[in-house]
């Protein structure tokens, strides 16, 4: 409907080419558990890196190049910064107003940045100096005793320094009733928000049969986890009101905003109870997917290890860990960050999943190419990164690559370089959906990395081949793990 009624509006204005698909499924059954590879041999295919393909009714529209991600999501992010609709999560189970969910139309979404940036902001970062700290000193005892868990570690420090920052909580030692808690949150939203999977956000209009109908199974789902998500959703935060109300509580994101009181707002209190549940779920498995990513590569590239590693101890001396104020001064370490997320990116947004793709909300006209209204828009980040123009030889893992100014091309010490530019500018996001805790993420990361060098060598098990590395599928996909050893120096 949209396309005929655009065709007549923009006579001649096509929109991107790409696969067609059959007439009621679209390009459903040819996606890979990898998109973002497949766009980019749509992208070539096409000649064109735009493209659009149709799921069911859902048009989407990917972004394969950075001047298209640049020119659209950043420059009219007034329009592109809309989440697709799920009616089966955000109607059904009530989660529409979820940071991550909530519509870029409405006022709340404003809110919900604005309380999350000051809470999560350089500024804000100073709070949370003795908790990074004393987590990292947690993280290097529990690798020194256990290395073989190592990412059980790098996930249990996360979600120890998200919920203490969140909540003022402490995790206990084994098993957690809040990070079981946010867990079953998670898996639920996995469900609900499972691709294909539920023919209402497809045809909506299948909403309104009746509850005790044969086919609505979906709707009585659907109620079954909205008030399951709602009392998950509501456990730390009437915790924190309860240890508040007995005096006895720890500072954190939730204390800080309801005793300032001053939210300027009836809805104060609800805005700071989902501003919080964006943290845990924004947090843990990126950052836990790029540290991840940090210790296999560093198995895999001893002599990127060893130049880190040299670089800590001349600054701290041998034998002594690197403390947050030191890590500004670890230029090379920097540098390794960002290869990691330009390498792996922990957000490969190619899966369909509704909740972290962009909306377009009015017709637009980019190029010669004409954008519908309500398509789902998708950056194509991985493709991004790994541009042969942007990126020369994409594939080496080489930190040295935003550092050396022969690696930088033209314009080197300039704000944008013309080669390897910052690549913290595609992976976390863009317009007026980046990513708020982008600062908290750089800081646990680069301390977590700085005290892992410091303190450990990374490396591949005796007499193993070097493995193929091969991704995860999924939205935070990441290297699939191998066998590593981790080794006191
Ligand atoms: C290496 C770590 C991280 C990466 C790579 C990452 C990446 C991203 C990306 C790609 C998005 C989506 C942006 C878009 O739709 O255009 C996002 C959104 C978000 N991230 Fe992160 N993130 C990381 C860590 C964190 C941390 C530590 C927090 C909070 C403490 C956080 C909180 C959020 C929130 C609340 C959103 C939703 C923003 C919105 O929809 O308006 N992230 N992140």
């Amino acid at each position: 409907l949209h396309q005929r009624r655009n065709n007549l509006k923009y006579k001649g204005v096509q929109i991107p080419p790409g696969p067609k698909g059959s007439f009621f499924t679209g390009v459903k059954d040819q996606l890979s558990p990898f998109p973002w590879l497949q766009y980019a041999q749509w992208a070539e295919h096409y000649q064109s890196s735009v493209i659009s393909l149709r799921v069911y009714n859902r048009l989407l529209i990917v972004l394969n190049d950075h001047r298209s991600v640049r020119d659209l999501l950043d420059k009219r992010a007034s329009i592109y910064s809309d989440r697709p609709k799920s009616w089966m999560y955000h109607e059904l189970c009530g989660r529409g107003s979820s940071v991550f969910n909530i519509s870029s139309q409405d006022g709340r979404h404003g809110k919900y940045r604005r309380l999350l940036k000051s809470g999560l902001g350089d500024g804000a970062i100073r709070e949370y100096h003795d908790l990074l700290e004393s987590e990292a000193d947690v993280l290097v005892q529990s690798l020194a005793r256990e290395p073989e868990a190592f990412q059980h570690h790098l996930r249990r420090n996360v979600a120890a320094v998200i919920m203490k920052a969140a909540y003022g909580y402490t995790l206990t030692e084994n098993y957690d009733p809040f990070i079981s808690v946010a867990e079953e949150a998670a898996k639920i939203s996995g469900w609900a928000l499972a691709p294909g999977r539920w023919l209402v956000d497809y045809y909506p209009i299948v909403r309104f049969i009746p509850m005790w109908f044969p086919f609505a199974g979906f709707k009585r789902q659907g109620e079954a986890w909205r008030r399951q998500l709602e009392s998950l959703s509501d456990v730390p935060h009437e915790w924190v009101k309860t240890q508040m109300r007995q005096g006895n509580f720890v500072e954190s994101f939730t204390s800080r905003f309801i005793q300032s009181n001053n939210m300027d707002d009836e809805n104060g209190e609800d805005i700071v109870k989902w501003a919080a549940g964006g943290m845990y779920a924004g947090a843990s498995d990126t950052t836990v997917s790029a540290m991840t990513s940090f210790v296999l590569l560093m198995a895999l590239h001893p002599e990127v290890q060893k130049q880190a590693q040299r670089e800590i101890d001349d600054l701290c001396g041998p034998g002594k860990e690197p403390s947050l104020s030191d890590l500004h001064s670890l230029s090379y370490l920097s540098a390794l960050y960002k290869e990691v997320l330009r390498y792996a990116p922990v957000s490969n947004l190619g899966k369909l999943l509704p909740a972290l793709p962009h909306r377009v909300i009015q017709d637009d006209i980019y190029e010669c190419f004409m954008i519908p209204k309500d398509s789902t828009v998708i950056a194509n980040t991985w493709a991004i990164l790994h541009d042969p123009e942007l990126y020369p030889e994409p594939s080496q893992f080489n930190p040295n690559r935003f550092i050396d100014d022969a690696l930088i091309g033209v314009g080197a010490g300039s704000k944008q370089p013309e080669l390897n530019p910052d690549p913290r500018g595609y992976c976390f996001g863009y317009g007026r959906r980046s990513c708020p805790g982008l600062q908290f993420a750089e800081i646990s990361s680069l301390l977590i990395m700085s005290r892992v060098l410091s303190r450990f060598n990374v490396s591949l098990p005796a007499g193993t081949d070097v493995p193929e590395i091969e991704f995860t599928p999924g939205i935070t996909s990441h290297i699939k793990p191998f066998d590593v050893v981790i080794k006191s120096r």
